[in-house]
């Protein structure tokens, strides 16, 4: 049985660079194993990673974390303890099966089989997959149309990108909703986590799966009070107005700076072309640091008991656009915010850009990780004041995701 310790640090972030005292991982597994030319595209990976040196690049980033006192969760722990509760199974097996592709007797002869799985492989199943080849029982129209190696439940590979399917806000967290189809259901693991694991009792969840699209990685906690959320591929507009909202309404920030971002693979979240490596510094693409404009939201004025979380008749008072980097150290009560380049010329930079150069994941403020293989940006941080944990991610980029992507920070230290 599990329980909650009472010895647990508090939970929560505030910014960006606090001291980063608990992350959330996920250390990939078979769900890699099912990336094939013919899915890879759907199931976006740029390629076929070799499994095994993925894990060791993964056990490797884990180590560098747990080597500077930061308290590591594993995703795929937390869901199997959970699971043990069966209010949990419930949903997480309801949502497995939640697919019009399957029609009710596919439907039900795979609830049948997920229901005789003990926890652990029902974790495993529910990250993994289920191909129709491994559901014994099988029955329906659908099963029979079916081809051996299609999925009834479609694997999670990019659950390795925690990063983006929950994000914490001040001692909340907002389970977000995936734009893409391949990554619909890993809210409905983080959902399930949050809501039944005793680790998170008690903890407030600000978003849903159910909402517009919000994805983690477009939403950066520049300082105390200020949140930027790009918007473009994966995060609509919708979705920052949702979250500035319920922001406000909870007193979790004062300002939220809309920030559009191009709507391509290659700068898919906000995360992708900017990252802080210190309270006043960014590591960002130079293509876009002259172009990059943001909306400022803030709460209407007068109102200082908003009423509740989705008052959507409270309009928020909106301005701009402004340069995204004056919008932002106003908003943040700072002079200038320094800006580090990814790349030196403006094919590096595209390259290094491309490798999740910008997608570096703060452990202090001047302390980050950061791929190895991005070498001109990571000797420009370097003379910028800021230390570089280098990690190998030859197999881990493959998914098109750096050190922040792959982590979801559960408590900074406040700055
Ligand atoms: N925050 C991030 O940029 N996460 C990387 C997500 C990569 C994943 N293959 C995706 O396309 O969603």
């Amino acid at each position: 049985m599990i329980a909650s310790s009472p010895d647990a640090p508090l939970m929560g972030a505030s910014s960006e660079v606090g001291r980063l005292c608990t992350v959330l991982l996920h250390r990939p597994g078979p769900e890699l194993r099912r990336l094939t030319p013919r899915n890879n595209d759907q199931l976006l990976f740029d390629g076929v990673p070799w499994v095994d040196r993925a894990q060791e690049e993964h056990d490797a980033f884990a180590q560098a974390l747990a080597d500077r006192g930061v308290e590591v969760l594993h995703l795929d722990r937390l869901l199997a303890e959970v699971l043990s509760f069966p209010s949990a199974r419930a949903e997480l097996i309801a949502a497995a099966v939640d697919d019009p592709r399957l029609g009710a007797t596919l439907q039900r002869s795979t609830t049948t089989h997920l229901s005789g799985m003990d926890p652990e492989q029902l974790a495993g199943t529910l990250i993994a997959g289920l191909a129709h080849d491994e559901l014994r029982g099988g029955r329906g129209l659908a099963y029979e149309v079916m081809e051996r190696g299609d999925f009834v439940v479609p694997p999670l590979p990019n659950l390795l990108f925690t990063r983006d399917s929950s994000v914490w806000v001040g001692d909340q967290v907002a389970v977000t909703s995936l734009a893409m189809p391949a990554r619909h259901r890993e809210s409905t693991i983080t959902a399930a986590v949050y809501a039944h694991h005793p680790r998170f009792a008690g903890v407030n969840q600000l978003y849903g799966a159910h909402l517009e699209h919000l994805e983690g990685g477009d939403v950066l906690l520049l300082a105390e009070g200020v949140v930027a959320v790009g918007v473009g591929e994966r995060t609509t507009p919708g979705g920052a107005e949702r979250l500035a909202r319920r922001l406000f309404a909870r007193r979790l920030a004062h300002t939220v700076l809309v920030v559009p971002i191009a709507q391509q693979r290659a700068t898919m979240h906000l995360d992708t072309i900017a990252t802080m490596v210190d309270v006043d510094a960014m590591v960002m693409y130079p293509a876009v640091a002259d172009s990059l404009v943001a909306w400022t939201v803030t709460a209407p004025d007068g109102s200082p008991d908003l009423p509740a979380d989705d008052a959507d008749v409270t309009e928020l008072a909106v301005a701009g656009p402004q340069p995204f980097l004056t919008a932002a150290a106003s908003a943040m009560g700072i002079d200038r915010l320094r800006v580090i380049d990814t790349g030196l010329d403006p094919v590096t930079a595209e390259r290094e850009q491309w490798d999740d150069g910008n997608n570096t994941l703060a452990l202090a403020p001047r302390l980050a990780v950061a791929y190895e293989r991005n070498t001109v940006t990571n000797a420009a941080l370097e003379a910028a004041g800021i230390e570089v944990v280098r990690i190998a991610g030859s197999e881990l980029g493959s998914g098109r995701g750096g050190p922040r992507c792959m982590s979801c920070p559960v408590a900074r230290d406040p700055l």
